[in-house]
């Protein structure tokens, strides 16, 4: 998407092509900081400080970080052991898994000197795929747009969305972002109710970032006020982005998801969940099956931002005890839709 301007991906390869770039998201908007990783551990790292995040973009990096640990050694024992490293850094989106799994799987059967080629092929080609998905949500999610916009041709199109599912949880475009972005490129106003998502605050720092340089209208709320909106009438849909979709269609996503969707059944506001095929995991019945990961206390106790100096600064909001679940399940029964890259999946 823009970013400063220019159309950018957030990833790359190392000019050496032996490594991988990404942006330390922590550092948004602040700073525009890109970071070479060029080893599996390195790869390790940047998933689970969550330097880079957002399933399909968590799932090639840790591609690149497989590729990256068969260029050193491609033997099996390697394979395994880089493929179980990478895998355990975050344990609920199904991205991560499917893209170790598909780039083990290309490589398995090949010599170990023959591997890391390969693998780096099999990781470019996930990037390729993934921004091809999420142009592919956004056309079909511009077509559910022009028909939402239609029932009020006279206003802007109020979306809210959670979290960040934008071209920074992915390679480009974003998932649930991918119909906005393609919506106001058309020409329909858009404006967009961003939920700000605590405690990491992803909406507030990473989607109104990702907005503003796209010129895209939006407005960053609390968490808390997304129910007050619907009821007020002020929300034409919700459209989020996911983790993981379960058998049973039950959806796995950011902490406070399941509360928007709750506010839009009660409100008859549409709930949408934008999802490449690479996020659907039929091998998990429902959502009471999918592991929630929980992170640091640390992240609900502190606050960080920029003082009054512009420094970067941390501070504490409680000193008491804090749970930090980073993901709930929204209940199939929830969801208006599913916009995919072949098309809108209604519930019946
Ligand atoms: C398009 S996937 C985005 C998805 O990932 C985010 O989680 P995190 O920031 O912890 O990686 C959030 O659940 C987004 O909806």
């Amino acid at each position: 998407m823009i970013l400063e301007g220019q159309p950018t991906r957030s990833i790359r390869r190392t000019a050496d092509g032996a490594g991988v770039c990404i942006l330390d998201q922590r550092q948004l908007p602040w700073e525009v900081r890109w970071v070479e990783l060029r080893s599996a551990d390195a790869a390790a790292v940047a998933i689970r400080e969550m330097w880079t995040r957002g399933a399909p973009m968590i799932g090639a990096t840790a591609a690149y970080g497989l590729a990256m640990a068969l260029a050193e050694d491609g033997g099996d024992a390697a394979l395994a052991a880089a493929h179980a490293m990478l895998v355990e850094t975050r344990p609920t989106a199904i991205n991560l898994r499917w893209a170790l799994d598909t780039v083990r799987d290309a490589v398995a059967a090949l010599p170990p000197a023959a591997r890391a080629e390969a693998a780096f092929a099999r990781a470019d080609a996930i990037c390729d795929e993934d921004a091809a998905l999420c142009r592919a949500i956004g056309e079909h999610g511009l077509a559910l747009f022009r028909d939402l916009h239609a029932r009020h041709p006279d206003r802007p199109l109020n979306i809210l969305t959670h979290c960040n599912a934008g071209w920074l949880a992915t390679v480009d475009y974003g998932t649930a972002t991918a119909p906005i972005y393609l919506a106001h490129d058309a020409g329909i106003p858009v404006h967009v109710w961003v939920d700000e998502t605590r405690p990491r605050n992803q909406g507030a720092l990473l989607t109104a970032f990702e907005l503003r340089n796209h010129g895209v209208p939006h407005t960053v709320i609390a968490d808390n006020a997304g129910g007050l909106l619907m009821m007020q009438g002020r929300v034409d849909a919700v459209i989020v982005g996911t983790d993981r979709v379960t058998a049973n269609g039950d959806v796995c996503n950011k902490i406070g998801t399941y509360l928007k969707a709750l506010a839009a059944r009660d409100n008859d506001v549409p709930f949408y969940v934008a999802l490449p095929y690479t996020t659907f995991d039929p091998a998990t019945a429902t959502g009471a099956d999918i592991p929630i990961e929980e992170r640091s206390a640390e992240e609900v106790a502190r606050l960080t931002g920029p003082d009054e100096t512009g420094r970067i600064a941390t501070i504490r909001v409680t000193d008491s005890p804090a749970l930090n679940p980073a993901f709930d399940v929204t209940p199939a029964r929830l969801v208006t839709g599913y916009i995919t890259e072949r098309g809108v999946l209604a519930r019946v």
